[in-house]
């Protein structure tokens, strides 16, 4: 695959951009035999930049701007010119030059384009064979309008915490596709045949309690590496940890990453992280966090690896945080003291929680559980570092974590997945009764095992379903001012809808929320029960509409209702609390978790793109 040489100006001639590229907007993918390009580092160095350029290798290149502080040398005039003679095209040069500092474009004809593997918000990833070796790739297609500075910038960023971090256990980045006439880039990525998301929701395999270890170091090596280097991932999930048939773990997307400074650090957005592996400080709005967001996560997917299953399954922010409550046990009163939210006290839940962890992993070793309770601790610097975990006594106890190439090969992910995920499909609902068993871990002498269980698929998992015609959402407001009136808005085309009145007794219980109808919109409560505990059983409260209202956030700084896809149902999937803002779909029409998390997803992306773009954080 493409490397980065240094200083080998002669390359660059081997660069220049095929005719046909020439006319063609798109990267040009082809079957053709034309050799690969390698990565140079083409001859923008004079002897003071390569001095610069030498140091900040030996230093790891830990210096995020090294590439602008390189050009910063060279006029604007010169670097352009050398970066389309280097094939880039000009969009990119004029608004990311650090981004693409010392490379050059891989071609498309370089690769032959596969099937499509991945969507994301701003991404399409396909994998694809390199022609000239015949060895699998991912290519990731970054969607972005070419006319925004703003948004190529955004993409850069990526581009840079990618080049910035060199580990066996994080996704290298190994070259990028683009042309001068192209109004798009592919990032070229190692591929990888696995996800653990994919691998331990799989009712077939079963990893014994030395393959956790091993992927677990792994994870823990790769975020050390980050975080070493200043690096906050923040959207480490279970689907973002890739695993190739070697057994290798690939910590991967840094679409969200950033990277700590003295400037930024205490105006970072909160509206990171997948929802189920969100830390409660950001649930409540901090602006000012640090690393141990990512250790939160990292807990979430540790539990995940050893049950079979996401651990905190919240469809919303705030039902996130009762979970983690019930889970951790409510913070301590020191936790209240010390926590620096201006609205920390409106999550202070009106009841006393237990924690309930150690029953839920009864299976896991001492050693493990107490790992377990370190990473998902409520007050973040009780969460450790990524060095303090990999040093706990679960590493050092028997049985140690297993070779990376002594795990099993498991059948194509890709094609595992689709299989399961359709099954669910076929099979949900199942019942009203909770059908999931966790999968708890092997002894030690056990390997993964291949064998056909039944069905796993938990009606819990899903949604609260509605009438089949809905497809509406809701929003609460509180306020002190005379706009101050608590609204509670859903936006159905339907005269009557069913919806679980869950999230709503438990925002009024557990938080004191008082929800009152005002002028604008009016609704109803029928049959309201006061239950507090969302997850098991679904109660009947019914709302019905007659007026309706679009919810609005700020809290965090962001606005989810200037979002490009607009529209009134999506503005009303937030509940505003206090001035916190609780996004986040509650109802679906299909009642599909992975719908659920998309939208989720998406909305974390679109407003952290915007945050940047506001703040640059
Ligand atoms: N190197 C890779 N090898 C195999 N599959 C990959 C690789 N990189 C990404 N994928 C697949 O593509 C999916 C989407 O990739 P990625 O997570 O990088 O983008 P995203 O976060 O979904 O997109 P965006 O950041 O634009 O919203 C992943 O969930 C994974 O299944």
């Amino acid at each position: 695959m493409g490397c980065i040489s240094s200083k080998n100006v002669s390359c660059l001639a081997d660069q220049s951009v095929s005719p046909v590229q020439e006319h063609d907007p798109e990267p040009d993918f082809s079957s053709t035999n034309q050799q690969h390009r390698v990565l140079v580092d083409h001859s923008l160095e004079g002897s003071q930049n390569n001095k610069r350029s030498r140091k900040s290798r030996r230093l790891g290149g830990s210096d995020l701007r090294i590439g602008a502080s390189l050009i910063s040398g060279l006029s604007h005039k010169n670097i352009e010119a050398e970066q389309a003679a280097a094939g880039w095209p000009s969009w990119l040069c004029s608004a990311a030059a650090e981004a693409v500092h010392g490379w050059v474009p891989l071609k498309a004809e370089a690769f032959q384009k596969l099937e499509k593997i991945g969507q994301g918000t701003y991404s399409s990833v396909f994998r694809a064979r390199e022609v000239g070796t015949g060895k699998m790739v991912a290519l990731k297609k970054v969607k972005f309008d070419n006319l925004q500075p703003e948004s190529i910038r955004f993409m850069a960023r990526e581009i840079l915490i990618l080049r910035k971090l060199n580990h066996p256990n994080i996704m290298k980045l190994e070259g990028i596709v683009t042309s001068r006439t192209s109004s798009s880039i592919y990032l070229v990525f190692e591929y990888m045949e696995h996800d653990l998301a994919g691998l331990s929701s799989n009712p077939d395999i079963r990893f014994t309690e030395s393959q956790i270890k091993c992927y677990m170091k792994q994870l823990l090596w790769g975020l050390e590496h980050c975080h070493m280097r200043g690096v906050i991932h923040r959207d480490i999930k279970a689907s973002n940890i890739l695993v190739n048939n070697k057994g290798v773990l690939k910590l991967a997307d840094f679409g969200l990453a950033n990277v700590v400074t003295p400037k930024n650090k205490n105006n970072l957005t909160s509206r990171v992280v997948t929802l189920w592996y969100r830390a409660p400080e950001l649930l409540m709005g901090s602006t000012s966090y640090g690393v141990s967001v990512d250790l939160w996560s990292v807990g979430c997917v540790f539990a995940e690896i050893l049950m079979g299953k996401p651990i905190l399954k919240g469809r919303t922010e705030i039902e996130q945080l009762h979970k983690i409550y019930k889970l951790c046990g409510s913070p301590p009163d020191s936790f209240w003291k010390r926590a620096k939210l201006t609205h920390a006290t409106s999550f202070r839940p009106q009841h006393t929680y237990e924690a309930t962890l150690r029953e839920r992993c009864h299976e896991l070793s001492t050693t493990g559980v107490f790992l377990l309770e370190t990473l998902l601790s409520m007050e973040p610097e009780k969460r450790g570092t990524a060095s303090s975990a990999l040093n706990s006594e679960y590493f050092l106890t028997r049985p140690y974590a297993c070779d990376p190439s002594s795990l099993p090969k498991y059948p194509p992910n890709k094609e595992m997945d689709a299989k399961y995920r359709e099954d669910m499909r076929r099979s949900e609902p199942l019942s009203l009764h909770d059908t999931f068993e966790d999968k708890n871990i092997l002894n030690e002498t056990s390997r993964a095992t291949i064998t056909t269980h039944g069905n796993y698929y938990k009606l819990s998992d899903l949604p609260m379903t509605t009438d089949p015609a809905s497809g509406f959402a809701w929003a609460v407001k509180r306020r002190k001012d005379p706009d101050n009136i608590s609204t509670l808005t859903y936006n159905q085309p339907s005269s009557r809808s069913q919806l679980s009145g869950t999230s709503v007794a438990f925002a009024r219980n557990t938080f004191g929320l008082n929800l009152k109808p005002d002028n604008e919109s009016v609704w109803e409560i029928q049959g309201d029960k006061d239950d507090h505990d969302i997850e098991e059983g679904p109660s009947e409260t019914k709302l019905s509409r007659i007026g309706e209202r679009h919810g609005s956030l700020d809290g965090s700084g962001l606005d989810f209702s200037q979002r490009e896809d607009d529209s009134p149902e999506k503005n009303l999937e937030h509940l505003q609390f206090g001035k916190q803002s609780i996004s986040g779909p509650l109802i679906f029409k299909s009642g599909k978790i992975d719908e659920i998390l998309q939208r989720n997803e998406s909305n974390i992306r679109q407003a952290v793109r915007k945050s940047h773009f506001q703040r640059g954080t």
